[in-house]
């Protein structure tokens, strides 16, 4: 018997896009089952069909043997499967344990929450997967590799025996991803099954039994982790061989075009999120500024671009002081920017991809006279654009909400990377982004450094940091801990500034 089968499993969308094609996946019991995929694959779809958000429009699916109906996710959780979402699903301003236990709440008498015996079932819980949570704190207070793992727990304790999870460690950093591997390992042990989306193949390598692998809506293959090397993978993926080309030349960088002195953030709550941070980026240089998720490096982003007000220090781009300047007038200081949240200000979801693409470009006579918007101009520029960026979509009139969550990154990138601009600020850019398209925009990156553009690249992934980075900068609480030149580094030694087991004390000032 199978913990979950789909037997031939077909997803049309309303719009007539066929997502999943005949699909058939048997996930045993206790495995740890991969399922990768290039951005548009139907991994998600797949996913979703499992979870009850989204119903075939043919075939079946099976929990523990039995033939199902997958409603709603609470059909699904009622069948013990249960989901740990990218974006996670908790009330920032509850504790860990109000957050698990939300829904399912132990009672003394009617209103009344026990809260002493939701502790002691969830600390029960906490023994015998072997981790540890801060049951009191806050969740907007905790790292995201904990909020992770309140998820899964949250998932565990309304009786989950299938745990899917969605790129799980797109937001981790290496530790911390070490971290949901013993967990996710240790959750095998106890018999439970765990299938999770990624497009990090070395961890697939890693980490899982069994390897499905989907191209265009269809299932490839399902493989056992020793049956393939990693090139294997990549190449069933993208029906080709993936050979990896990115090259740094050392470049001397220009002049600075973006100078930060002193800046100081305070949350409305009084707590310092920013601390005296003093950096400059010049003109031909890419610099990484490395950190776990939660120390700073969002509120600097929204800070520089505009989106954040209230802080207190100097900020120069080009010589011109835009501290608390609308994002429009950076915008037009030629500062590009690729946010971390795609959908809530990355893009406007119901507008199609054409819109999306000229939508930085409003001063543009190209695609806007007047008051007209040129509709055939930015028809014609998108069909360009999504073929240098591999943007798959039936055309470039399809709501960007009908895009693969890749996809809608990809039309993202695009658009800011095309745009005339000097200083580029790409969050997290790869983010979601299958191994090809990935390599494609880091080698876009570097280029943009070449041409003499400055790029603020700001990630959790070390590897990508340590890849086209010239300089580091490594945020811990709020500070810069330690600045790098991108010489002979490894992930370890930037992870030591990373947790804060290590602080630099030189001045930064100057260094640049
Ligand atoms: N709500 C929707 N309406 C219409 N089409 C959709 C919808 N959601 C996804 N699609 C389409 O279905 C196909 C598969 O998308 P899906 O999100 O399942 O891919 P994926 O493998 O998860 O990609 P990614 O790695 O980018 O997340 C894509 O062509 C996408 O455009």
């Amino acid at each position: 018997m199978y913990a979950l089968e789909a037997i031939n499993i077909t997803k049309v969308y309303p719009n007539g896009i066929v997502a999943n094609k005949n699909v058939s996946i048997s996930v045993e019991i206790g495995k740890i089952h991969a399922i990768v995929g290039e951005n548009g694959a139907g991994k998600t779809t797949l996913m979703r069909i499992f979870f009850g958000m989204e119903k075939p429009t043919s075939g079946e699916i099976k929990v523990f043997g039995k033939k199902v109906n997958l409603n709603s996710p609470k059909d699904a959780i009622a069948l013990n499967i249960g989901m740990v979402h990218q974006h996670f699903m908790l009330v920032p301003s509850f504790t860990v344990i109000e957050n698990i236990i939300l829904g399912i709440e132990p009672r003394k008498g009617l209103f009344t929450v026990d809260f002493e015996k939701a502790r002691r079932i969830v600390t029960k819980y906490m023994e015998k997967l072997n981790f540890q949570l801060p049951l009191e704190e806050k969740v907007m207070d905790l790292p995201v590799g904990v909020k992770q793992r309140v998820e899964i727990l949250k998932a565990l304790i309304r009786n989950a025996k299938i745990l899917i999870l969605d790129e799980p460690s797109s937001v981790l950093t290496s530790q911390e991803t070490k971290e949901l591997f013993d967990v996710l390992k240790n959750l095998a042990r106890f018999g439970i099954t765990v299938i999770f989306i990624t497009h990090k193949l070395n961890e697939v390598k890693q980490i899982a039994d069994k390897i499905t692998i989907m191209r265009d809506g269809r299932v490839v293959g399902t493989y056992d982790n020793n049956e393939l090397s990693e090139s294997d993978i990549v190449k069933l993926m993208i029906g080709k061989k993936f050979e990896h080309s990115i090259k740094k030349v050392k470049r001397c960088p220009g002049k600075i075009l973006l100078e930060v002195r002193n800046l100081n953030y305070f949350r409305e709550d009084g707590v310092q999120i920013l601390k005296n941070i003093s950096f400059s980026l010049r003109a031909g240089e890419i610099l990484g500024i490395a950190g776990l998720e939660g120390n700073g490096q969002k509120e600097l982003v929204e800070i520089l671009t505009g989106l954040r007000e209230n802080a207190t220090g100097e900020i120069y781009v080009d010589g011109i002081n835009t501290l608390n300047a609308y994002p429009w007038q950076i915008r037009k200081m030629k500062v590009a920017y690729i946010p971390e949240d795609r959908i809530e200000i990355g893009c406007a979801p119901d507008l199609s991809i054409a819109e999306n693409l000229v939508s930085n470009r409003c001063g543009s006579n190209l695609f806007f006279r007047t008051f007209l918007y040129r509709k055939k101009q930015a028809y014609q520029f998108s069909q360009k654009i999504m073929r240098e960026f591999s943007i798959k979509a039936e055309s470039p009139r399809t709501a960007m909400k009908m895009l693969s969550g890749g996809n809608i990154q990809k039309v993202i990138l695009a658009r800011e990377m095309t745009v005339d601009a000097r200083i580029i600020i790409a969050s997290q850019p790869t983010h979601g982004i299958d191994v090809a398209s990935s390599e494609l925009i880091r080698k876009k990156l570097l280029q943009m450094r070449n041409d003499g553009k400055a790029v603020l690249l700001i990630s959790t992934d070390l590897q990508e940091i340590l890849q086209i980075s010239d300089r580091i900068l490594v945020f811990y609480r709020g500070e810069i801990t330690a600045h790098f030149q991108n010489e002979n580094l490894t992930e370890a030694e930037i992870g030591y500034y990373m947790l804060g087991i290590r602080r630099e004390k030189t001045p930064l000032e100057g260094s640049s």
